[in-house]
């Protein structure tokens, strides 16, 4: 089944190409943010993604969550599995990503990244909203989260805790995003809601005690 699944917006091979995992050395731009966090950019770093998309979207299990507002509980707007520590990934690439991810990091990370949690947004209607990834390490000490964008590009925004204006990281399919330092305890990010965008996925992987 083809959904026209566009690559990343920097590169563009024809949809349907074999799988491709680019290098990550020399390709990375780090911008850096106040208050000691950082933002990897790896733009392509997976080319020919449409059929792992489509893999993903119809056999992982995935589950609509709720959160407490109030008196009642709502859904978060978003469907979403989570593959913790030593959990079979999905797609064996997934697993190839984590390696590769945890080579590359592994100066500044040397425990690796080990789990995976999926994020699927339906349609510009799902979004997830401000936070940082606050559960665990990333609360009190610096951490890594990586995020790889699958499907429809949609922006990615991050903003200072204490206020201040948004930077917006418009990601494609393939890209990856690399938040690092301080990022998770004194920037939040968010996906905002696209009216009209197709069908997105994001591929998170956390170092151990980071949720
Ligand atoms: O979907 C994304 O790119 C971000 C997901 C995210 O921030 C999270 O699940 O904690
Ligand atoms: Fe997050």
């Amino acid at each position: 089944m083809s959904i026209g699944i566009q690559d990343s917006l920097f590169d563009t091979p024809a949809t349907g190409a074999a799988p491709t995992v680019h290098p990550l050395d020399g390709a990375i731009t780090r911008r850096h943010l106040p208050a000691d966090a950082w933002v990897d950019l790896r733009p392509g770093w997976l080319t020919g993604t449409a059929d792992l998309f489509d893999h993903l979207q119809r056999s992982v299990p995935w589950r609509a969550e709720r959160v407490r507002m109030y008196e009642s509980t709502v859904p978060v707007p978003r469907l979403m599995a989570g593959y913790p520590a030593g959990a079979r990934l999905p797609d064996p690439l997934l697993a190839t990503l984590r390696a590769d991810l945890t080579a590359h990091y592994r100066p500044t990370l040397p425990e690796g990244f080990v789990s995976a949690g999926l994020c699927l947004y339906r349609d510009g209607n799902d979004s997830v909203a401000w936070h940082g990834d606050r559960i665990g390490r990333g609360a009190y000490r610096d951490t890594l989260v990586a995020i790889v964008s699958l499907g429809a590009p949609r922006v990615l925004a991050l903003r200072p805790r204490g206020g201040g204006a948004a930077l917006r990281f418009t990601l494609g399919s393939g890209d990856l995003l690399v938040m690092g330092g301080s990022c998770q305890r004194t920037w939040d990010h968010a996906v905002p809601k696209a009216p009209g965008a197709g069908p997105r996925m994001s591929v998170q992987f956390r170092p151990p005690g980071v949720l």
